[in-house]
Parts: structure tokens; sequence; C-alpha cells
């Protein structure tokens, strides 16, 4: 049976959530006892480098001195976003009462868990029916969505038709803030925002916008490297974070390489396939060189998929990406207009780039969208879709107000020796 998503909604933060740098920079400076000026003047030559812009918001909780980290501000903040997410899914899909129609609850968000769940947050808000199967995804990282909506699919398949899942995706950042001065482990306090996305996925093709393609996820856990690169721990004063590598970037862009050795045969056509299996043979019989020496035929996705989503995970890590699967700068936009526009907002930041390509009225019916993300592990996820019906409002998604300023220049990444 064929699966699709019916329509999505994101969180859109009201000026009053805005958390521009001079903001950050102050309060920083006000909390010496917390943060110490070197790991401040860090953090501010991270933000001048990272590209993100000055409208991407943060929770309330941050506008305390010191910030407030308590299970009521992660609550507040998980209801803020979440609540406005699936109002707005179910705003452009009057015809769905998510009280009668949802069968199936999936909520991805990776360091944040309460008790109750965040997806009986969900269930209690929406009176979802008492037969919901629901299922709260911790510590997926940033591919929290992606894997979400391969379970969605995997019970929508042998479902009787006419079912719906609802997917949540969000990071609840009120007790993230790391105040410790390991340089790895104050990354993500300059990369990460508020921000959350909700899809409707059916086995039902009457309301569908997009029809769901291949799903393919590689992990390689396995090897140390990969394993540590995005690591949660306590430095030496006990505090607790998450240590990015300065590697990251590279290592997910080799974890990606191996990716797409599952994911080319599942999406390319056979002219590409053979071109690749040519270039292997050609290798290995007249390469007399190192392995290392060795030049393959990289395929042409951009000639596959019109459209690209990829994790805005930070800007070094875009540019891997792309020179990785040699996309063009226009295949890159909307990951590089959602990471200036909203931040890095993990698993949610996806359907923001989906809504950038929508604002933009770029997507047509027929054209397939590649989505890839990757989160610690490294796991690799892509999933593919095809549009069945554009929207007819492109007005009224997380970019109504700002599209029109978007795409804004960025200052150039450059090469580390
Ligand atoms: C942080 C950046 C925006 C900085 O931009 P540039 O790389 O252009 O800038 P740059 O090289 O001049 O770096 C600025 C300064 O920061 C330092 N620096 C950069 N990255 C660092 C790191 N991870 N650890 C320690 N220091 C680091 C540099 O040495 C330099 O220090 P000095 O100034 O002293 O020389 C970028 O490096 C980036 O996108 N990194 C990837 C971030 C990442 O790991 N994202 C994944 C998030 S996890 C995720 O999204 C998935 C999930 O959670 O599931």
């Amino acid at each position: 049976r064929e699966v699709y998503l019916v329509d999505y909604g994101c969180f859109l933060g009201e000026p009053c959530y805005r958390f521009p740098f001079a903001m950050a920079l102050e309060h920083g400076r006000f909390m010496t006892d917390l943060i110490d000026e070197e790991s401040l003047s860090f953090m501010v030559r991270l933000h001048e480098r990272s590209a993100i812009g000055e409208e991407t918001s943060l929770p309330d909780s941050f506008r305390c001195i010191p910030p407030d980290n308590s299970i009521e501000a992660s609550r507040e903040e998980a209801e803020l976003v979440i609540f406005s997410a699936v109002d707005k899914a179910f705003a452009a899909r009057s015809e769905l009462n998510p009280a009668e129609d949802i069968d199936t609850l999936i909520v991805a968000c990776s360091f944040t868990t309460l008790t109750p769940v965040f997806a009986d947050v969900v269930v209690n808000r929406y009176k979802l029916r008492a037969d919901v199967q629901s299922v709260n995804l911790s510590g997926m990282g940033c591919s929290g969505a992606l894997i979400a909506i391969g379970l969605a699919r995997n019970l929508l398949r042998v479902a009787p038709p006419g079912q719906h899942v609802l997917i949540i995706a969000t990071e609840i950042l009120s007790s993230m803030l790391y105040t410790g001065t390991k340089r790895e482990m104050l990354v993500p306090n300059v990369l990460f925002r508020m921000g959350a996305a909700a899809m409707i996925m059916t086995n039902s093709p009457e309301r569908a916008r997009f029809r769901l393609g291949p799903i393919v996820r590689t992990l390689t856990a396995a090897r140390d490297s990969d394993y540590r690169c995005a690591f949660q721990e306590e430095d030496d004063e006990g505090i607790t974070g998450i240590n990015l590598s300065k590697d990251l970037p590279v290592v997910a862009a080799n974890a990606l390489k191996g990716h797409i050795t599952a994911f080319g045969p599942a999406v390319l056509p056979i002219s590409e396939l053979l071109r690749v299996a040519l270039s292997i043979v050609r290798n290995r019989l007249f390469s007399a060189g190192t392995k290392e020496g060795r030049r393959y035929y990289r395929p042409s996705f951009g000639k596959v998929f019109q459209h690209f989503c990829i994790h805005p995970g930070g800007r070094r890590v875009l540019y891997e990406v792309q020179r990785g699967l040699g996309l063009s700068d226009r295949d890159m936009e909307a990951s590089h207009m959602t990471l200036h526009r909203f931040g890095n907002m993990a698993s949610s930041s996806l359907l923001y780039e989906l809504g950038y390509i929508e604002a933009k009225r770029w997507m047509k019916k027929g054209d397939r969208l590649c989505m890839i993300s990757f989160s610690p592990g490294i796991d690799c996820s892509s999933v593919v879709w095809e549009c069945v019906k554009p929207t007819a409002d492109t007005g009224s998604g997380p970019w109504a107000g700002c599209i029109h300023r978007y795409p804004v220049p960025l200052p150039k990444i450059v090469e580390r020796a």
C-alpha cells in the first residue's frame, strides 16, 4: 500500500521569542558566574561564522538570568512549539479532526524526555482516542523526523485504508544550555534554536499532497570516530553538554558517502547506475595507483531530484554535504536559508526547508524531493517524496512574512588546513 503526506505545519515564533545576537551577548555578560569571558568571546566568533540570522527564536526560559532550566520551563516550551505546529497542520486540513482521525501518534524529541512523555501531552491536549497507538522517540537526534516517517510507513503499509499517523518532530532547549568552558560543548549553544513541525500521514491517496518514495537509513556507529563525534557527556567540571567534535562535518560527509552507496540503487535510474558500475570496473582494471588515487563516477542526484532538504546541522556540515553530493547552490538554498532564518531546529528543520521550497513556488506536480538528515551515531537517513498536489496556499507557512527577503547572501566558508 502507498503512503502519503496529507499536510504539515511548523511552529513560527512570534517576534517576542526572537533572540537577537546582541541580547545573547548582553545576557552572557550578566552571567559571569556561569559563562566566562573566554567562552563568551568564542561563542561570539562562532556566531559570526555561523550564518545564523537575527530573527531566530529561543524559549522564554532563556530570557531569565540565569536561564530557567526547570522541568516546568521545558514543559512550557514543549507545549508552545508542539501545539502551534499541530494546530497549523490541522488548520491546513479542516476536514480532519485530531480527536477522531488520528490512529497513531509519533513524537520525536531527542534530548528532553519528561513524564508524562510529550506524546501523552499531545493526547491530552487534542483528546485523541483511547485506542491511539502512541510512540515517543528520544535520543534519535536530528534524524528523528525521518526515522518517524519510516515507522509511520511501516505501520501504514499494513493498516486498513484511511488510517492517519500524526508525527511531531521537535527539540526542547530549555534544559540544554551548556555553561562550562569546553569549546566543543559550547558549539550547540550557538547553533540550536526553538522549532517544531507536525506531519499528517495516511495510506489513502484522496487528500494527499506528497507520495512517499524510498527510505534509506544507514548507521556507522560501529566506527569509533563516528560514534564519538557527537557525544553527550560531562566535562571536567561535571557540567553536562553535547560534545560536537570539530571533525564532525567531515566525519558526517564520509558517513554520507557510505549512505549514498545504499541510497543510490534505490533512487537512481539504470543509466546512472551503469555509469557508476563502469567507473568501478575501469578503476579496478586500469588504475595502477593506490585505492585513494582512484576516481569514481559521482552519480548526478540533481538529475533525479528537483528539490533537496538537507539537515542544517551547521554551515560547514552543509558545505561538506554539497561537495560530497555535487549539488548546486540552488539545491542547497532551502537548507542555508532555513539555517539563517530559523537556526538548527533539530529534526523539524527539514519541514521548514520544504516550507521554503513551497513558499518560493518551486514545487510542481510530479517533482521529486530528497530529504537527508544526520544524527549522532552517525545515522544518515534519506526520504524521497513525490509531489502529488502543490499547495494552493503559499502565504501561510513559516516563511509567510519574510520569503520576499530570501535568499540572503552568506559569508564564504574558509577551507581548513
Ligand atoms: C560552527 C561553525 C558554524 C563555524 O564556522 P566555520 O567553520 O566557518 O568557522 P571557523 O572554522 O573559523 O571556526 C570558528 C572558531 O570555532 C572553532 N570551532 C569550530 N567548530 C568547533 C568545534 N566543533 N569544536 C571546537 N571548536 C570549534 C574554530 O577552531 C575557530 O576557533 P578560533 O577562532 O579560535 O580559530 C562550523 O564549523 C560548523 O558548521 N560546524 C559544524 C557544527 C556541527 O557540528 N553541527 C552538527 C550539530 S548536531 C546536529 O545537528 C545533529 C543532531 O544533533 O542530531
